[in-house]
């Protein structure tokens, strides 16, 4: 199976080093002209995964067309950009892997909705987990979640993708595995804002575990399985993105707690931070969905520019109630 990538930013080239692994062929679509520059002669991406050295079987590609010639897709473009690039990209019935974390602003689509109208005739699957690109493109161990309803494909998959230090665990719930990394992002968000603004580890604790409590019901009332959400693709991902700095939605998190307005964080980054443009999204498809995300309005308003002081206050005020989803 010859794997194309579509994205040369710091996940789409870790992924690429992956399926690269045992000399197998990969072909890496970038945007950057200087990405598919540094790859093809320097086997380095400056721009996205500095210090990396790639494998020499990773060839890159500035044109979309160019992946025709290969038999499945790891669609790893930032989630408000997939539909577009999708669009340019030749698909047929070959398999799309959705890599991408986030919701589609606008249409309110999960990634994998937006790549089904687009391409209705490919299989879709979703990869998604505890997985920051520096550390899988070192080696590090890591495992994750394929999630494809077909089981051949799933199986395929798995095996391709898979090495020795990534390990995929399969799941028919592609649901589930999609609402996990994007409803994460968002939480992580708000751990950043507890560290910046000091607030200590138990309020992030209880933010982990409230913000969980409503993915899980985001989850369930989006037809996705309880053990997915709690698995490593919903969970797993939390607990990573919600504890280090080397997220960037956590590490947006900080700046807002510190005081620092949304706006000047968010501009002129060249690196994505999805739970910034799926935080208010999320709101308000659970506003339509009739489920109370009090995390993730809590995360709309600080974006916003409300004072951490503030939402915190506002939050711990709310009505007692039991614990539950
Ligand atoms: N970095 C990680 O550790 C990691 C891990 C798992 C999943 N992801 C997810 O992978 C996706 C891609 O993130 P990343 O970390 O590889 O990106 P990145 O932050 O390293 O780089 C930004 C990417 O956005 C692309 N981009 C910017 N504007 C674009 C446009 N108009 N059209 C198409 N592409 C555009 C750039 O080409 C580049 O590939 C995100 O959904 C992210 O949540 C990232
Ligand atoms: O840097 P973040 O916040 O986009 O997180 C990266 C990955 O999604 C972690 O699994």
């Amino acid at each position: 199976m010859r794997i194309g990538v579509i994205g040369g930013g710091a996940w789409g080239t870790a992924l690429a080093q992956v399926a690269a692994h045992g000399g197998r062929e990969v072909l890496l679509w970038a945007r950057e002209p200087e990405v598919v520059d540094s790859v093809t002669a320097e086997r380095r991406n400056h721009l996205f995964l500095p210090g990396i050295d790639l494998s020499p079987t990773i060839r890159a590609t500035a044109a979309l067309t160019d992946l025709a010639a290969t038999d499945a897709l790891l669609v790893v473009a930032p989630a408000q950009h997939v539909g577009a690039v999708l669009a340019a990209t030749p698909v047929g019935r070959r398999p799309l892997v959705l890599c991408a974390k986030g919701i589609e602003a606008g249409s309110r689509r999960l990634v994998g909705e937006v790549a089904r109208a687009v391409h209705p005739d490919a299989p879709i699957a979703v990869l998604s987990g505890p997985t920051f690109a520096h550390e899988v493109a070192r080696g590090l161990p890591t495992a994750v979640t394929l999630a494809c309803e077909d089981e051949g494909l799933r199986a395929a998959l798995s095996e391709r993708i898979a090495a020795p230090h990534f390990r995929p665990y399969g799941s028919s719930d592609v649901t589930g595995a999609e609402i996990g990394g994007a409803v994460k992002n968002v939480l992580a968000i708000g751990c950043g804002v507890v560290e910046g603004a000091g607030l200590g580890q138990n309020a992030r604790a209880a933010l982990i575990a409230r913000g969980f409590a409503e993915m899980t019901r985001f989850g369930l009332a989006r037809g996705a399985r309880a053990e997915t959400l709690a698995g490593l693709s919903g969970l797993g991902d939390l607990v990573l993105t919600c504890s280090s700095t080397s997220s960037r939605n956590f590490s947006l998190g900080v700046g807002l707690g510190r005081g620092e307005p949304a706006a000047s964080l968010l501009a002129d980054r060249r690196t994505v931070a999805e739970g910034a443009f799926t935080a208010p999204v999320l709101a308000q498809a659970a506003r339509e969905a009739g489920v109370d995300m009090p995390v993730t309005d809590a995360v709309c308003r600080l974006l916003g520019g409300a004072s951490a002081t503030e939402v915190v206050g506002a939050l711990l005020a709310r009505p007692l109630r039991d614990e539950g989803v």
